[in-house]
């Protein structure tokens, strides 16, 4: 018999799209498949949520490119007539309305008789832990109550795909930690496909099966959290993704996994992140994270500098040193107390902590 293979849920095929003379997305390729939870982060401007508007229909792309959803176009579709909702920031909740008629406000637009109206709403409110609140006021809801009704509300019509625009991010720290997990939960429980955009590093490395990078509209970079936080493609994913001590060099040592490179001012070692072999000669960045670095360390760390602290912060578990070396400044997070302002100190740090990768990747530099 053959082997019947099911589309991905999202196909996104060369989608651009510009504000008059502002280019928003520039040939966007993305496959997303079924019960995965891609996470798409990037820089203000990126092109984030021009993307997110574009699956749900609120935006029509106009140059060019292909949306398929379970492999049906949907470029034609109007919102209500794709397998999407989306839960946005600010809840976008009707406030005159009562809570059962905000849930229900899905399936009235597709047209579904009143019973079952209810009987999903009443459902979708159990799954989201509001049984019962029907006759609530939006008004008489704290801000977790009203995130879990406009949940409630995108679940309602069973969508092949559900759109998160930093849903979480009107929440305060423990409230969303607690939803986020739980949002993942869900996700799992029901298998449904969740594309989502977020500013949260550590959210977005928590939670998601896959990341997107986004820089000037295109796709910088596209692979696990994992992947993308340990081998970022580019500087600038690097610095995205918080290893924001970096400096350059020429490759003195090759190979697929342990680097060598040339400064200038001495020989440091890293993992290597490209995809291809290092090429001796090849210009190349080396990243690392505050976190990864030692202050006054011993003589362990492959990795050394000398730097005289600009300034130091008590930030509760630890410090942040600001250091001046001869590649610029450095971001040491240390647990030790605060060194003075003009004093000189060595820091370190191991080659498995760094990541050495090529500058001719950064091609939307
Ligand atoms: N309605 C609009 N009219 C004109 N330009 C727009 C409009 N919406 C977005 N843009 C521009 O398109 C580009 C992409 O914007 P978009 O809002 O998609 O980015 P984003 O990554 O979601 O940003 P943020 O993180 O700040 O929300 C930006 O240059 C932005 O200024």
């Amino acid at each position: 018999m053959d082997q019947i293979i099911s589309p991905p849920a999202l196909q996104v095929d060369q989608l651009s799209h510009a504000y008059g003379q502002v280019a928003a997305l520039n040939s966007i390729n993305l496959t997303v498949g079924r019960g995965e939870l891609l996470t798409i982060v990037g820089p203000s401007g990126s092109g984030k949520t021009s993307l997110l508007r574009i699956l749900a229909g609120f935006e029509i792309p106009n140059r060019g490119g292909r949306l398929r959803i379970g492999g049906v176009d949907m470029l034609e579709r109007p919102p209500n007539q794709r397998p999407v909702a989306t839960v946005f920031q600010h809840y976008a909740l009707f406030p005159h309305l009562s809570v059962g008629k905000n849930v229900e406000y899905g399936l009235l637009v597709r047209g579904v008789a009143k019973a079952q109206r209810r009987a999903r709403a009443a459902e979708a409110l159990e799954i989201m832990r509001l049984p019962g609140r029907e006759q609530r006021r939006i008004s008489e809801l704290s801000g977790g109550e009203r995130q879990r009704v406009a949940f409630a509300r995108a679940l309602v019509t069973d969508p092949e795909i559900l759109l998160l625009d930093e849903p979480m991010g009107a929440l305060d720290e423990p409230l969303r930690r607690a939803l986020e997990a739980e949002i993942r939960g869900l996700q799992r429980k029901l298998g449904t496909t969740v594309i989502q955009v977020t500013h949260g590093r550590e959210e977005a490395l928590a939670m998601s099966d896959r990341l997107v990078v986004l820089r000037g509209g295109r796709v910088e970079q596209d692979a696990s959290p994992r992947t993308v936080f340990e081998r970022p493609v580019s500087r600038f994913v690097a610095g995205f993704m918080g290893l924001t001590n970096q400096l350059t060099g020429r490759i003195v040592s090759g190979g697929s996994r342990h680097v060598t490179i040339e400064t200038g001012h001495g020989r440091l070692d890293g993992q290597w992140s490209g995809l291809s072999p290092a090429e001796l000669g090849a210009a190349a960045f080396l990243a690392v994270h505050p976190e990864k670095l030692s202050l006054d360390l011993d003589d362990a760390c492959s990795n050394q500098l000398q730097g005289r602290v600009v300034q130091a912060l008590y930030q509760g578990l630890g410090s942040r040193v600001e250091l001046e070396t001869d590649f610029g400044s450095f971001i040491v997070v240390s647990d030790r107390i605060e060194p003075l302002t003009g004093t000189v100190h060595r820091f370190g740090w191991n080659a498995e902590n760094c990541v050495i990768g090529s500058l001719d990747a950064d091609v939307n530099g």
